[in-house]
Formats: structure tokens, C-alpha cells, sequence
């Protein structure tokens, strides 16, 4: 796996490589420390800036080598000739020349050399300006990470003062650093794009990413997703063409419950005979249809009536229960990015919360699908209602491995599941509720991650007794999806454990932290 980071200084591309290798157990390569050793090398010997063909000689006979971190999480030792320069490639004095000595086409021609060796060793994340373009031109994941120039020397600035730019209210002291810092960043952008080889240039096929307002966690996050899906295409690549994708399992399977005769009971098991290949009609689909399918297939009249609905129930419940998701965006754009949806869970206080988390997948064209106890379907009224709206049924207090495929299978489609692991509204804090750890389970098997939300403010709709709901302003909160690869644990049974536990934590952390910002609401 070859992950290459390119951009402009400051844009975060170290920071990010240096979590992301961490993460994903990828060697990191900083490919501007080894023109900053050949920049220092030619200052210390007084080699003229100009003479491109010392510059060249200079590169070919230097010996460049990376070292642990004096640090944990820190930036590696970079060793020139055996001696720790870590610090000394930074100075002032190799910033504003090391633009120009990269621009020397033999010193590129040695560097790249090198990189593509440490390439050749695989599993390498590597960062810099021509790594997408020149250096690695067939990497498994390509990113283009900017910013703009004013944030970037911002985070440079406080970097240099000592302040953390995530503390609230962070901001820079010592204005004339900042400028001085700005300028230097603009004059060596200019320079890193003016290059005759190897210029700052976004490759076509890389992905662009501006970190202008993502925390470089959120950045380090979306690279990952990209690694991930970059991980199963080439899984599936390898995988025999006609494979199954999965070992058929015993599974007792119910009368096919018909929702328009036996044509119905027909397509329902032409369907399931191509496990829910089989196109659906524009009527007479079975009830499994609906939930074996993915809802961009449901019939055209199905699809007209949802969007119809959800574009009334939007509506409606902006004005009825003005509602706000916090932080929403920068899952909804990744959902939009990728081709596979996510695990939501959240506390469970009303049904209102479903309906709103619908719609709101809907207005950003997302699908996603609750999953809802199958008790409901003892009413063919709901029962209609829930498979036009992608809900799938589960039987709770069972194994039910038909529910956790179907929801695998609409994850892998792109649709997002949304489950509520306390099972059942929780009208109080006092009682305790039983956590239901399917979810886990799902998003392992589906290979994919697990978005915690909160709500408060719906558990008041519908006050215990009364039977019309009333308004009430309702407030989410979505947090960064939970990887297993993030969780640090080995072993099947132990990953969804820490995936239970981590998820249902950050759904109440969540849910307390719009407590806090919203007094009074539960
Ligand atoms: N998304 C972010 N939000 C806030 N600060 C960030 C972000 N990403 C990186 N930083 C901070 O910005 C500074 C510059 O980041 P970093 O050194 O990773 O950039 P770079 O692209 O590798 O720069 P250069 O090309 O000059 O080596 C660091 O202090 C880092 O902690
Ligand atoms: N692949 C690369 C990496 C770096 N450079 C140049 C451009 C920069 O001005 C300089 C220092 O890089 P930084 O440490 O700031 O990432 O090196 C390049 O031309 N090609």
C-alpha cells in the first residue's frame, strides 16, 4: 500500500502522514527533510546555490536515513552522513533557501531515486510535492492537502510561540513572526511551483482536501477512509471473480410474506434466489424485497412517494420541531465521497428522532436505513411504511443474522444504517438499559465504521399520557466515526467489545456535551 500526501507548506501534510503511518502501520517518509539535508549540506560546504552541478554532485554523495521519534508521536530523527540534523534542517536559513536547491533537476533526479527505493519496500506513506505526480505516480491512495495561506502560517506561527491552535480562543502573539512567516510561506509556494521537474502540482487523480477548517484529526480521518477503501477494491480484485461473498449459513427461513398474492410470493422467491439480485418490479414486490434490496432499486412509484413524503416531513418538522444537527457536515461529505455508508447510533428518546435522521440523510441524497424491532410489522400499516422508508426488521433478544446481513449488505451498497442499541425509548436517566451490540457486529462484517450521534430535546414531544405529540426544539450532535482499526485491540470478539463500549461512550458524552450547551433539554 502506497499513500502519498502532497501540498504547499504548512498545510498539515507531516502531521497527518505521521498519523496516518502510526494507524495504519505505514513507514513514513518526510521527502522535504531529505532536500532540506542536501540544502543544509550545501551551506555548510559553502557549495554556490547557483552551481546546479555541485548541487547534483552534492546529492548523489550524501547519505540521508530516518531514526525513531525522540518522542512518541513525534517527527523521526533525520540522520546526514550518520549526524542527527532534526533540528537543523529547520532553521530560518534552509527554509528560504531550500526552495531553490529542490528546483536543481539532478538534485531531484537523486531524491527520487532514493524515495522510489524505500517505495519498493511497500507499505509506505509518503509525503511531499511531486509524490503523487513524478514519485509514485501509481500509488493506492492519492491526496492533495491545502489550505490557505493565512491559516497555514497562522498554525506555523503558533507552533513556533508554543500554543496548541485547538485550544478555544488560540491566537497567534508575535504579529511580526506571523507576517514574516506568510511572506516565506507565499515566496516558497511560488518557488515549489515554478520547478522545472517535480513542481507543486496536484496529480489529476489525486483527492483534494483543504484543511483550512478541519482539525488535522478530521483530515487524518478522511485519509483513512480513503486507505480503507482503497484496501477492499484491492481485496476484491484478488478475490476469485465467481466467489460467493459469503459461506452460506443454516438459516431457517419464513413463509415469504406477501403483500400482493402469489405473483408477489413469486418474485419474492426469484429475488432471494439471486439473494436479492433479481430487479424488482413496479408492483407486487414481497415485503423482503423491499428489506433484501437497496432503495435507489425500489420501484419508481416507491421512490416518488419517499422523496414526496420526506420533502413534506421536512417541512413539517422544521417549523414544528425546529430542529439542528452540530457538526453534521463533515460526516455528510464523507458519506457523499465514499461508496459505503456508515453504522449511526444514537440514543433513543422519541420516534421523532428517526423521522428528523431520515430527512436529513435525504436532503444531502444519502439513504439511510433504521433498523426497527419487528414487532411493528404486526401492523400492515406500519409494516407498509417502514420497508418504503428502507427500515429492516430485527428480532431483538435473537441472533438474528438475517437482520445484520441485510444491514451489511445496505452499508456496502452506500445506504447508512441507523440502530439504537438501548433497544427501546428511555424516557429517564434513571433506568438502565440493556446495550444491544449488533451494530458492532455489522459494521465489522460490512468493513466499515460506526458514527455515534446524540439527541436531546425530542424526549418532550410526547409527554407520558398524551397522545398528540407538541413542538419542541430538537438538538443533534454527530460525532467522528469510530474505526476498529483505530481501537487498538486484537482479535474478532475483542474489537467488537471495544467497539461497543467506545461508541455507546461517545454517544453519552455527546448527548451530555448538548446538555451543557443546551440547559434544560432532554
Ligand atoms: N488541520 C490542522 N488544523 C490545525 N493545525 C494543523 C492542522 N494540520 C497541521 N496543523 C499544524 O500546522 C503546523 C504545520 O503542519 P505540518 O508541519 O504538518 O505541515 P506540512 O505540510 O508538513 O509543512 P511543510 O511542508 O512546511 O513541512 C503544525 O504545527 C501542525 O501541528
Ligand atoms: N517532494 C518534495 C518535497 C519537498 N520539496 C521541497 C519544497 C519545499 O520548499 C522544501 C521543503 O519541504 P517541506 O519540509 O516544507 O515539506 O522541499 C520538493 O520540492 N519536493
Amino acid at each position: 500500500m502506497i499513500v502519498v500526501i502532497d501540498g504547499p507548506a504548512g498545510s498539515g501534510k507531516s502531521t497527518v502522514a505521521r498519523a496516518l503511518g502510526r494507524r495504519e502501520g505505514l513507514t513514513y517518509l518526510d521527502t522535504g527533510a531529505m532536500y532540506r539535508c542536501v540544502t543544509l549540506a550545501a551551506l555548510e560546504r559553502g557549495v554556490d546555490p547557483s552551481d546546479a552541478c555541485a548541487l547534483g554532485a552534492l546529492a548523489r554523495s550524501v547519505t540521508i536515513a530516518f531514526g525513531p521519534a525522540a518522542e512518541p508521536g513525534g517527527a523521526p530523527t533525520v540522520l546526514l552522513d550518520g549526524r542527527d540534523v532534526t533540528s537543523a534542517i529547520r532553521t530560518a536559513e534552509v527554509d528560504s533557501n531550500v526552495s531553490a536547491v529542490s528546483g536543481v533537476p539532478a538534485v531531484r533526479e537523486a531524491m527520487v531515486a532514493q524515495q522510489r527505493a524505500v517505495g519498493a519496500a511497500g507499505d509506505v506513506v509518503a509525503e511531499g510535492r511531486d509524490m503523487g505526480t513524478v514519485v509514485f505516480p501509481d500509488a493506492d491512495v492519492k491526496v492533495f492537502l491545502s489550505a490557505d495561506a493565512a491559516a497555514r502560517a497562522r498554525r506555523r506561527t503558533m507552533e513556533r510561540e508554543g500554543t496548541d491552535p485547538r485550544t478555544p480562543g488560540a491566537e497567534v502573539r508575535d504579529l511580526a513572526l506571523y507576517e514574516r512567516i506568510c511572506r516565506d510561506i507565499l515566496a516558497r509556494d511560488a518557488g515549489d511551483e515554478a520547478h522545472a521537474v517535480g513542481a507543486l502540482r496536484c496529480a489529476d487523480d489525486a483527492v483534494r482536501l483543504d484543511s483550512t477548517s478541519m482539525t488535522a484529526d478530521e483530515v487524518v480521518d478522511a485519509v483513512a477512509s480513503l486507505v480503507d477503501g482503497a484496501r477492499e477494491r484491492a481485496a476484491a480484485e484478488a478475490a476469485p471473480k465467481d466467489a460467493p461473498e459469503e459461506a452460506p449459513k443454516a438459516e431457517p427461513e419464513p413463509a415469504p410474506a406477501s403483500e400482493a398474492g402469489e405473483g408477489a410470493g413469486k418474485a419474492a422467491k426469484s429475488a432471494k434466489a439471486a439473494g436479492g439480485d433479481a430487479p424488482m418490479r413496479p408492483f407486487h414486490n414481497t415485503w423482503d424485497d423491499y428489506y433484501d434490496h437497496g432503495m435507489a432499486e425500489f420501484p419508481l412509484p416507491s421512490r416518488m412517494v419517499y422523496s414526496a413524503a420526506c420533502a413534506v416531513v421536512y417541512g413539517f418538522t422544521r417549523l414544528y420541531w425546529p430542529w439542528r444537527f452540530e457538526d453534521a457536515e463533515p460526516l455528510m461529505e464523507e458519506l457523499e465521497r465514499r461508496d459505503k455508508g456508515t453504522v449511526v447510533v444514537m440514543n433513543h428518546v422519541s420516534m421523532v428522532e428517526p423521522v428528523i435522521c431520515v430527512v436529513m440523510f435525504w436532503r444531502h441524497g444519502l439513504r439511510i436505513r433504521p433498523v426497527f424491532k419487528k414487532e411493528f410489522n404486526r401492523s400492515d400499516l406500519t409494516r407498509w411504511v417502514f420497508t418504503r422508508v428502507g427500515g429492516i426488521p430485527v428480532d431483538r433478544g435473537t441472533a438474528d443474522l438475517k437482520a445484520v446481513r441485510r444491514a451489511k449488505r445496505a452499508i456496502q451498497r452506500g445506504e447508512s444504517v441507523l440502530i439504537y442499541p438501548e433497544g427501546t425509548r428511555i424516557r429517564d436517566d434513571d433506568g438502565t438499559a440493556d446495550i444491544h451490540g449488533g451494530f458492532a457486529l455489522i459494521a465489522r462484517m460490512a468493513k466499515t465504521d460506526v458514527t455515534p450521534m446524540a439527541v436531546v430535546g425530542a424526549r418532550d414531544v410526547t409527554p407520558e399520557g398524551k397522545r398528540l405529540p407538541r413542538p419542541h426544539r430538537v438538538f443533534f450532535k454527530v460525532g467522528r466515526p469510530l474505526r476498529f482499526g483505530a481501537l487498538g485491540v486484537k482479535g474478532r470478539r475483542e474489537q467488537l467489545d471495544a467497539m461497543e463500549r467506545r461508541a455507546m461512550d461517545r454517544v453519552w458524552e455527546l448527548r451530555a456535551e448538548l446538555r451543557r450547551e443546551h440547559p434544560g433539554e432532554w
